[in-house]
C-alpha cells in the first residue's frame, strides 16, 4: 500500500472496561483507501468491541477516532453512519415482513414511501446484481429467503448506502463455501471502488484472499498492522495465540467398534429420500452439504425436534421413540443446535448454571442436588473447552461469541451423552478453541459416545470425521470413508450441482 495515501480512518490508544474486565487496552487501527484490513483473534480477543465502538454503538472511556484526518465522535449508530460507516451485521437488520426490495430500497438516502412498485423494484435489482443475486426477485419477502440469502440481502442493505468505510463482522459464519466465494467477491469489488474495509474473521483462508493488513489481537491488545504477503498461516496463528498450535484436528480412531445408533427408512418431513445412517464407536460421522441440503432436518429429528413420518431408529440394539427433545435428554442423546442464541445458552444466565442445565434437568428427577455438585459437574465442563474457571458466575451473555459456542457444546458433557449430535461445532470459534472443541469430541468418541457432526465447512467435516455422508437438497448423495476424499473432491461433490 502506498505510504503516502493518508489514512480514512484512524483509530488511537481505544480502551474499554466492563468493570473489572478489560475489553479493550489502547487499541490501535489505522486503514487507507481501497484498503482492506483483518482482524483477526482469539474468542474475547476484543474484536466485536472496537466494531461496536467504531459503528457507534459503545462509547469507549479514552481514545481518539479521526476519519480522513478530523476527530470524530460516535456516540450513535447514527453519528457512525453519518461519518460515512456501514456495518454488515451477524445479526440481520432486515425486517422479514417487508419484501426484499422495500428492505434494499427504503430508508435510504433520496428514496421514498412514493416511489411505484416498478421503480422500486428497478432500484433494488440495480443492488441486488452487486452481490450477485441479479435471480432473486425483489417481491420475495425477506422471511422466505436462505439464511445465505439474507445474509447477502443484508450485504446488499448495507452497500446502498455508499459508505466509505465497510465492516463486515464475521460475514461468513453460517455461509458455506458456494456463499463465502461470493461474499469475497463483494469485498473485493468494494476495495476495488476505493472503499475502506475491516473485515472481521476467524476463517484464515479468507484473510490470505482478500486482506491487504491484518492486525491481530489478543486479551484485549491490538498488535501492530502486517502486511498479509508477509506472513503464512502458521505465523497469524502463532501471533494469536502465543503458541505453535500443532495439528487442529486430532487422530483418528485406529479402529472402529459396534454400532451405537442406527436409523432404518426414517422418513424425515423436508427430507426428499429416505435416511439410513450409522454411527459406530470410536467413529464419527460427518454430515456435509451447502444449505438446504437436508443434514439439518436429519440433526434435528435425530434430536427429538422434527417430525418423524415413518422408519425406526435404534440406539445400542434398542428401538427408541424420537418424539419429543425431552425423552432425547432422559435417554441420553445431546444435541447441539448451531443457532445457540436461540436455543444453545440462557444468555442471562451465569457459565455455571448453563454448563449444568441439562443435567440439572435429568438429575432433578432424583430430587435434591447440592451446589457443590452444580459446580463440580460445571467446572468438568468447562475445564474440557478451556473456558474460564475464574468467570463461572458471568452471564453467557457478557461473552463474546466463539466464547458461547464453547459453553453451547460443553454443557451437554454433565448428562453423559450416549450419542451427541453437534451442528456447526465451530461457528464462529478461534483456531485454538476449535482445536480444542476437536480434540474434545474426539475424547468423547473414544470413550464410546456415538458421534454425529454436521457442518457446511467441508475442511473441518474432512479433518474431523471417520466416515462423511454428503446431501443435496433433502437426498443423500454419497457416504464413505473421510480416507476416500480429498478436500477438492469434496468440496466439488457438495458443490458441483450449483453449476
Ligand atoms: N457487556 C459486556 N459485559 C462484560 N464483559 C463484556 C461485555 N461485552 C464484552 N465483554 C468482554 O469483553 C471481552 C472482549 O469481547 P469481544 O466480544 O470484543 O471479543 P471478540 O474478539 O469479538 O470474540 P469472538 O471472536 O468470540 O466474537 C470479552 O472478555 C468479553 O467477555
Amino acid at each position: 500500500m502506498n505510504e503516502t495515501i493518508p489514512f480514512r480512518l484512524e483509530a488511537k490508544g481505544i480502551s474499554k472496561s466492563y468493570g473489572a474486565i478489560s475489553a479493550l487496552d489502547d487499541v490501535n487501527l489505522a486503514l487507507k483507501p481501497g484498503e482492506v484490513v483483518a482482524l483477526l483473534g482469539e474468542n474475547g480477543a476484543g474484536k466485536s468491541t472496537i466494531v461496536k465502538i467504531i459503528s457507534g454503538l459503545i462509547v469507549p472511556d479514552s481514545g481518539t477516532i479521526t476519519i480522513d484526518g478530523e476527530e470524530v465522535v460516535l456516540p450513535t449508530v447514527n453519528a457512525s453512519q453519518a461519518a460515512g460507516i456501514a456495518v454488515v451485521q451477524q445479526e440481520f437488520s432486515t425486517v422479514g415482513t417487508l419484501t426484499v426490495a422495500e428492505n434494499l430500497v427504503l430508508g435510504q438516502r433520496g428514496a421514498s414511501w412514493w416511489w411505484s412498485p416498478s421503480k422500486l423494484n428497478s432500484a433494488a435489482r440495480a443492488i441486488l446484481e452487486r452481490v450477485g443475486l441479479e435471480n432473486l426477485d425483489p417481491n420475495t419477502p425477506v422471511e422466505n429467503l436462505t439464511v445465505a440469502e439474507m445474509q447477502l440481502v443484508e450485504i446488499a442493505r448495507v452497500l446502498a448506502k455508499d459508505a466509505k468505510i465497510v465492516i463486515f463482522d464475521e460475514p461468513t459464519a453460517a455461509l458455506s463455501d458456494a456463499e463465502i466465494v461470493r461474499v469475497l467477491r463483494v469485498v473485493k469489488r468494494l476495495a476495488a471502488e476505493g472503499r475502506s474495509v475491516i473485515y472481521v474473521t476467524h476463517r484464515l483462508p479468507e484473510v490470505f484472499e482478500i486482506a491487504d493488513q491484518v492486525v491481530i489481537f489478543r486479551n484485549g491488545k491490538s498488535q501492530p498492522s502486517r502486511n498479509v504477503s508477509d506472513l503464512t498461516v502458521d505465523m497469524v496463528v502463532a501471533l494469536m495465540i502465543g503458541r505453535e498450535l500443532g495439528h487442529l484436528y486430532p487422530e483418528k480412531s485406529p479402529s472402529i467398534g459396534e454400532v451405537v445408533l442406527e436409523t432404518n427408512g426414517l422418513k424425515i418431513a423436508g427430507m426428499r429420500s429416505e435416511v439410513n445412517l450409522q454411527v459406530r464407536r470410536g467413529e464419527i460421522l460427518g454430515l456435509t452439504g451447502q444449505l438446504g441440503s437436508g443434514t439439518a432436518e436429519i440433526m434435528q429429528a435425530i434430536a427429538g425436534n422434527a417430525d418423524v413420518l415413518a422408519g425406526t431408529v435404534e440406539l445400542e440394539g434398542s428401538p427408541i421413540d424420537l418424539r419429543g427433545r425431552r425423552r432425547g435428554i432422559v435417554i441420553g442423546i445431546a444435541y447441539c443446535s448451531p443457532d445457540r442464541k436461540k436455543d444453545g445458552i440462557f444468555a442471562g444466565v451465569s457459565i455455571k448454571r448453563n454448563l449444568s442445565s441439562p443435567w440439572l434437568r435429568r438429575v432433578s428427577r432424583v430430587g435434591f442436588v447440592s451446589r457443590k455438585q452444580e459446580m463440580d459437574e460445571a467446572t468438568r465442563s468447562a475445564a474440557n473447552f478451556a473456558i474460564d474457571l475464574a468467570r463461572m458466575q458471568t452471564p453467557v451473555g457478557n461473552l463474546s461469541g466463539g466464547n458461547q459456542q464453547k459453553v453451547a457444546v460443553g454443557k451437554w458433557l454433565g448428562i453423559r451423552p450416549r450419542v451427541l449430535l453437534v451442528e456447526e461445532p465451530t461457528r464462529g470459534v478461534d483456531v485454538g478453541a476449535r482445536a480444542e472443541i476437536y480434540a474434545q469430541l474426539r475424547r468423547l468418541c473414544d470413550s464410546g459416545v456415538g458421534i454425529i457432526v454436521s457442518s457446511s465447512d467441508t475442511n473441518e467435516i474432512l479433518g474431523l470425521s471417520d466416515t462423511i455422508a454428503t446431501y443435496y437438497r433433502g437426498a443423500q448423495t454419497s457416504s464413505k470413508s473421510a480416507s476416500e476424499w480429498t478436500e477438492p473432491e469434496l468440496v466439488r461433490e457438495v458443490m458441483h450441482r450449483e453449476d
